[in-house]
């Protein structure tokens, strides 16, 4: 008998590759998408939202509940960074599309979360595709989440790399690195897929050209707003390609065979030039003095990846939509 599918629910802050993470989502039998959070970085949390429900009308499903997140970080910052020069002033590459009829849950993104994870100990995965401030608060809310919860996939940080927010950090750490600092030390099984993975994985402008000629109706869909995504890797990058990171992360909770890792502690830099920066200790040495890492729970960081193999489903799943 096949294994049941894997419960998951993705934070998300629509924004065009966590458009493809969801529709990849959605076409994966391994997994069972039980509900889409939302969170400010690509957008602000208000429009992710809007994007949230705009992406199951186009998938036909509906029935997938959407709560809303924080709009503000952990320590109530409301100064965010929002990335529409990566995604379009819309989130979904300046497509405009008609308001999502649907509506929101009235529980808030930490209260689904926790209530979530209550109902289903041990067997719900978070993908966490954003800032992790609802995560935080869902950790900070309840005390037994990080028992509760199976595990954290975080797409964030840049591990022994530089970041892509500025050299130091990469932007959903520096989105909010409070919020990731609490949620690398929560103790709760979390896997950090840092962009020192995800730059692995690259679809190209060839690869487009298939997604625009095939009848796939998320490959379509998708080829739409890829646009404005591709602009900007272009010019920021010089690469023919984009950079598929919520992809990867995504695929990572599906098939954790995708990707090697290893175990550490992970702190985040909360303050000056470094704000957002990942630091990981490898616990190879046993330090004398006490630290800011001592007696803090490791977590895993994924070291490698699968990147034809991530490719190839995503081109298989969306293709085949
Ligand atoms: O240069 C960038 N600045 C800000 N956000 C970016 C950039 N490139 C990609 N992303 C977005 O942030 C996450 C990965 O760090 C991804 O979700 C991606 O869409």
């Amino acid at each position: 008998m096949a294994a049941e599918p894997k419960k998951i629910i993705i934070d998300t802050d629509p924004g065009i590759d966590d458009a493809m993470a969801i529709l990849v989502a959605l076409q994966s039998p391994e997994v069972e998408v039980i509900g889409l959070t939302t969170i400010y970085g690509n957008v602000y949390t208000t429009l992710a939202t809007r994007n949230a429900l705009h992406l199951l009308e186009i998938a036909g499903r509906t029935d997938i509940p959407v709560a809303e997140g924080s709009h503000v970080t952990i320590t109530k910052g409301s100064k965010l960074r929002i990335a529409d020069f990566v995604h379009g002033t819309d989130g979904l590459g300046n497509q405009n599309f008609p308001a999502p009829s649907g509506n929101p849950i009235e529980q808030n993104a930490a209260e689904f979360l926790v209530e979530q994870a209550s109902l289903y100990p041990g067997k719900v995965t978070v993908v966490a595709l954003g800032p992790l401030t609802n995560i935080a608060l869902a950790i900070q809310s309840d005390p037994a989440f990080v028992k509760n919860i199976g595990q954290i996939v975080v797409l964030g940080g840049a591990f022994s790399v530089n970041g892509n927010v500025n050299p130091a950090a990469e932007a959903n750490i520096f989105g909010d690195p409070d919020a990731a600092d609490i949620v690398f030390t929560s103790g709760a099984d979390v896997l950090a897929v840092g962009i020192n993975v995800t730059h692995q994985v690259v679809l190209t402008d060839s690869d487009l050209d298939e997604l625009a000629k095939c009848n796939g109706k998320f490959a379509k869909y998708l080829d739409k707003i890829l646009g404005v995504y591709f602009g900007y890797h272009h010019d920021a990058y010089s690469i023919k390609g984009v950079f598929l990171h919520d992809p990867t992360a995504l695929l990572a909770a599906v098939d954790p065979s995708l990707i090697t890792y290893t175990e550490g502690v992970v702190r985040v830099q909360t303050i000056g030039i470094t704000r957002g920066l990942t630091l990981f200790y490898n616990k190879q040495k046993r330090f004398a003095e006490v630290s800011e890492w001592s007696d803090k729970p490791s977590v895993k960081v994924a070291v490698t990846v699968d990147a034809p193999k991530v490719l190839k489903l995503v081109m298989e799943r969306l293709i085949n939509s």
